[in-house]
């Protein structure tokens, strides 16, 4: 591509191989997950995700996604147990969403896909530093959470009113105060594999943790969503929607599952 990596028809994840051809990899992601297919692992710790609101620092629109930034320079929000060993700190998080309710998601369940996925980005701390460990076999470990179609999420909605101030590619603003804990289902039974980032660079440096119960977001909420832009101040403007990359080959790798 000549142009920066996206979602569009001439720079969309099919493109991607041509400038990082670890995107035809053996640990890539998203995948499909077959419930009936993963295995269930009786020895996978329960997830331990410990947050300290005070860490959540500012919102940005990245051009692909928006994403809320979190201090990251002490372990006072962690990953910890699940299916990973050691600890890992909350670094950001961010979605992915489609352009209907039909499809937004990246991983999917029985081929079904959800209208958005909230995906919770951790890093090992056994390295000295995000950048580092997103290098790593078992540097990032990110918590994948569907949204469904349902009643509005007042919790959601904390994360939606700061869109406004974040339209265009580039734009950030203070997000303070702010406690990822609230955004998660009531149930933690997760499935876990090993994967990548699911965009450029897609590092295969992803220890996958995809939450079973999904939350609910109303078809307004989702409407927020996609009132944000790819596009910069100035610049035609084009929607941000469709951000999600399609499920990739599972190539022999099991899906363990935390619960029968
Ligand atoms: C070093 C690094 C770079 C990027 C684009 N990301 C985001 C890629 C991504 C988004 N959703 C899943 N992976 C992460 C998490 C780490
Ligand atoms: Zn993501």
């Amino acid at each position: 591509m000549s142009h920066g990596w996206g979602y569009g028809p001439t720079n969309g994840p099919d493109k991607w191989e041509e400038d990082f051809p670890v995107a035809n990899g053996p640990r890539q992601s998203p995948i499909n997950i077959v419930p009936k297919e993963a295995q269930y692992d009786s020895t996978l710790k329960v997830l331990k995700l410990k947050y300290d609101p005070s860490n959540s620092n500012g919102i940005l629109n990245n051009g692909h996604s928006f994403q809320v930034d979190f201090v990251d320079d002490t372990d006072s929000s962690t990953l910890t147990g699940g299916p990973i060993s050691g600890t890992y700190r909350l670094k950001q998080f961010h979605f992915h969403w489609g352009a209907s309710d039909d499809r937004g998601s990246e991983h999917t369940v029985n081929g079904i896909n959800f209208p958005c996925e909230l995906h919770l980005v951790h890093w090992n701390t056994k390295y000295p530093s995000f950048g580092e460990a997103a290098s790593q076999p078992d540097g990032l470990a990110v918590v994948g959470v569907f949204l469904k179609i349902g009643a509005a999420n007042p919790r959601l909605q904390k994360v939606l009113d700061a869109l406004d101030a974040i339209k265009t590619k580039g734009k950030q603003t203070t997000f303070p105060n702010f406690d990822p804990k609230t955004l998660l289902p009531g149930s933690l039974h997760y499935w876990t594999y090993d994967g990548s980032l699911t965009t450029p660079p897609l590092l295969e440096s992803v220890t996958w943790i995809v939450l079973k119960e999904p939350i609910s977001v109303s078809p307004a909420q989702m409407a927020k969503f996609r009132s944000l832009l790819f596009t910069g101040e100035g610049e035609s403007p084009c929607c941000m929607a469709d951000n999600y990359r399609p499920p990739q080959p599972l190539k022999g790798r099991k899906v363990r599952a935390s619960f029968k």
